[in-house]
């Protein structure tokens, strides 16, 4: 063989055999990369550090998830884009140094709007030339690190410059630490409350509410140091432990007591008028529709004033803007004074003011406190050294008749109080002319019958009650009768009203109760009558006074026989007040005075109640006589009436006989008394007398006559 050709044989082999040994060993190193590459991943990976190769134009070759994450890209998205589009080419200037080592620097990447601070481990690849061919990064995030670092010292600054008093407390509830503003606020320095436990800790439901929810918020009145009591919004919450249980709780709190002061002033200003310091406009609508709400639940009145000042304009005029503006304080304070704490007093604008008054007692009463502002106002006021003297127009709307809403009550008083300057000013109207003229009438009714008993203006009548069958006059009912000097006679039932609305009823009653007793002693001296006289009550008479202790004195210092007094209650008085009433009224039976209940109409008085009452009679309403006998329904009740009177065992005396039919009908259904027209009218005392003796002398000669006619028959 040449020597060439063994040459190349054995050239061959070697070539083979390194081939071989090449590849096993690049097999091997694959091998190595491979395992070393899984670790490498795992440290990295758990390390949370991203991994990045850069060509020799630092555009991302290779990426892995982390990096990818960091970025907040996806990988497709990443590659082939260029580093420089995250970091500015001045932040790594060794990128290009071929000559550089590993170099570990903190840089911060750039994501459109987002920051990331970041550490950064690189290492440029050189080639086999020994130039850069890319780059190794390394990047670990820096934000959570610098975030809890950030945050703690933002958190310092916080509770030490917070405006807020702080308390953090430990799980017993005693305070660990305090920042300056509670110092501030309260007053106790730190060393002062360290280990004490807060006011607001010892609050039931605050503590229920942190336990059960781990937070409460709201405000409470603290005292601090000094010990003044002041408003405090506080917000608790707790804070948990691993095991779930609260290891502190931190407070945070402020003082509203600035906050309040200026939401109470803001208030005022929008509610109040700022010169008479009375409700404004604004409050006074809102007022009025709350009392309207009241008055439509309760059924009650309410009535709305306006008031203008007459001739204001002149004090403005004569004594300056600032006299008008005294005056005008000076009439406010007035018109409050005038009416009850409870009562409204508004200033409207200009000199007009409105006023709510809730539920009047009557239409009288809104008439006096009408004359009682009038009266106010009409009165020099001193203005520092000059005087002025103004007077007002008042206007009255009445809920519900002039108006059921807030604005239609003020313009119905508005337009009242123009009526009254129309009349001439300095005096008041009312919306509804009718109801004013009955209510001037019930007021001149009412202070008439003020002075009626001084004046001697009150005198009883007398209307007989007699026995159907006999015809013997067996009684009177003594009814109150006033002569006014103007308005002539006028009976009980036409001011009983007013009487009731005032209270008058009381003295008057009285009155005709000792009037009534003196009657029966004058008659028993004169023996002229001996029959009983019957006097009505009014239920405020039996409430309000010592009813049983007047009567029976009455009784006594007239030395009348209690038996021949009937006292007259309707059944209303014995429903309205039980009680007191029937106690009362029973102390008099047990004397003797008899009792009987006026106007009786079946199904209104409790049986029950006339039977433990053991009253002496009932009378038979006027209103069932009236028909009888034609009117069917009357008739019935009557009867039943009368039914119901026999099994009680009471008396039976049937009001306003006109007709001899209705004495024959009633006389045979057994009621046995009567009074009414048929046999005479209410009568003064002396007709009365005169009447008596009449029919006295009537029933002797009919005896007379029937004796002499019996007598004629049995002579032969
Ligand atoms: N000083 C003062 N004057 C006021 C105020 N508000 C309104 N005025 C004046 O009060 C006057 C009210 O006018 P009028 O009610 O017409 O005056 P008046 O003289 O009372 O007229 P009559 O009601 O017809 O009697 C006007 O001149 C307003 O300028 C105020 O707050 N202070």
């Amino acid at each position: 063989m040449p020597i060439v050709q063994i040459i190349l044989a054995i050239a061959l082999v070697l070539a083979v055999i390194l081939a071989l040994s090449f590849i096993a060993k690049a097999q091997r190193a694959a091998k190595r990369v491979s395992e070393d590459g899984k670790v490498i991943r795992f440290v990295l990976t758990n390390n949370q550090s991203g991994l990045i190769r850069l060509d020799r134009e630092h555009r991302i070759v290779e990426i892995d998830d982390v990096a990818c994450e960091l970025l907040d890209q996806s990988r497709d998205a990443l590659l082939k884009r260029s580093l420089f589009a995250f970091i500015g080419r001045e932040q790594l200037p060794a990128l290009g140094d071929r000559n550089a080592a590993v170099a570990t620097t903190n840089l911060t990447l750039t994501n459109g709007n987002r920051h990331i601070p970041c550490q950064v481990i690189y290492q440029v690849i050189l080639d086999q030339y020994q130039q850069p061919d890319g780059s190794y990064l390394l990047l670990k995030s820096l934000a959570e690190q610098l975030d809890q670092g950030t945050y703690l010292r933002q958190a310092a600054a916080v509770f030490a410059h917070a405006a807020e008093g702080i308390v953090i407390l430990n799980g017993n509830g005693r305070v660990e630490l305090v920042n300056p503003a509670f110092t501030t606020i309260t007053g106790f320095t730190k060393d002062e409350v360290i280990g004490r436990t807060p006011q607001f800790f010892r609050y039931g439901h605050i503590w229920a509410e942190l336990l059960a929810t781990g937070h409460w918020q709201g405000e409470i009145v603290n005292t601090r140091k000094s010990g003044e009591s002041y408003p405090q919004w506080l917000s608790l919450s707790a804070v948990y432990g691993a095991d779930g249980t609260a290891q502190s709780y931190i407070g945070l709190f402020s003082d509203v007591s600035r906050l309040k002061k200026s939401e109470d002033e803001l208030k005022h200003m929008a509610h109040y008028d700022a010169l008479t310091d009375l409700p404004n406009r604004t409050l006074l609508s809102i007022q009025l529709n709350m009392a309207l709400e009241r008055a439509a639940r309760r059924s009650n009145k309410l009535a709305v004033f306006g008031v203008d000042l007459d001739g204001f304009k002149t004090v403005n005029d004569s004594l300056g803007h600032p006299a008008g503006d005294l005056l005008l304080q000076k009439i406010a304070a007035r018109l409050r004074m005038t009416l009850r704490s409870e009562d409204v007093v508004a200033r409207m604008g200009g000199d007009e003011f409105a006023m709510i008054i809730e539920n009047p007692p009557s239409a009288v009463h809104i008439g006096h406190l009408a004359e009682k502002l009038i009266a106010a106002v009409d009165k020099p006021v001193d203005l520092q050294g000059s005087k002025a003297h103004v007077t007002a127009s008042v206007g009255i709307a009445i809920y519900p008749q002039d108006g059921h809403d807030a604005t239609s009550l003020l313009k119905a008083a508005d337009t009242a109080m123009y009526a009254s300057k129309q009349a001439g000013k300095n005096t008041y109207r009312y919306h509804d002319e009718e109801m004013a003229r009955a209510a001037d009438q019930r007021m001149a009714l009412e202070q008439g019958l003020r002075q009626a008993q001084e004046l001697h203006q009150l005198e009883l009548c007398y209307l007989p009650q007699l026995d159907i069958q006999s015809g013997r006059v067996l009684g009177v009912e003594a009814l109150v009768r006033w002569h006014h000097p103007e308005l002539g006679t006028i009976d009980a039932v036409e001011f009983a009203t007013v009487a009731e609305e005032t209270g008058l009823i009381v003295s008057v009653g009285e009155w005709a109760l000792r009037a009534a007793c003196g009657q029966i002693q004058a008659w028993t001296r004169e023996g002229l009558f001996s029959g009983s006289v019957s006097v009505k009550v009014a239920g405020l008479q039996i409430e309000r006074n010592d009813f049983y202790a007047s009567v029976n004195r009455a009784l006594e210092e007239t030395g009348v026989e209690p038996g021949r007094l009937v006292i007259e209650v309707n059944e209303h008085t014995l429903l309205r007040n039980t009680a007191h009433v029937l106690a009362e009224l029973d102390r008099l039976r047990n004397l003797g005075v008899g009792i009987v209940i006026d106007d009786f109409s079946i199904g209104h008085a409790s049986l029950a109640y006339l039977k433990n009452l053991r009253v002496r009679g009932i009378k038979i309403h006027q209103r069932f006589v009236l028909g009888l006998p034609a009117d069917k329904n009357n008739a019935a009740i009557t009867r039943a009436i009368i039914a119901m009177g026999h099994s009680l065992g009471f008396d039976l005396i049937a009001e306003g006989i006109e007709t001899k039919e209705q004495e024959i009908f009633l006389e045979e259904e057994g009621c046995a008394q009567a009074q009414g027209r048929l046999y005479s009218k209410p009568i003064p005392r002396g007709e009365f007398e005169s009447w008596l003796q009449a029919r006295l002398t009537a029933v002797a000669d009919a005896r007379n006559a029937l004796a002499d006619a019996s007598n004629g028959a049995r002579q032969p």
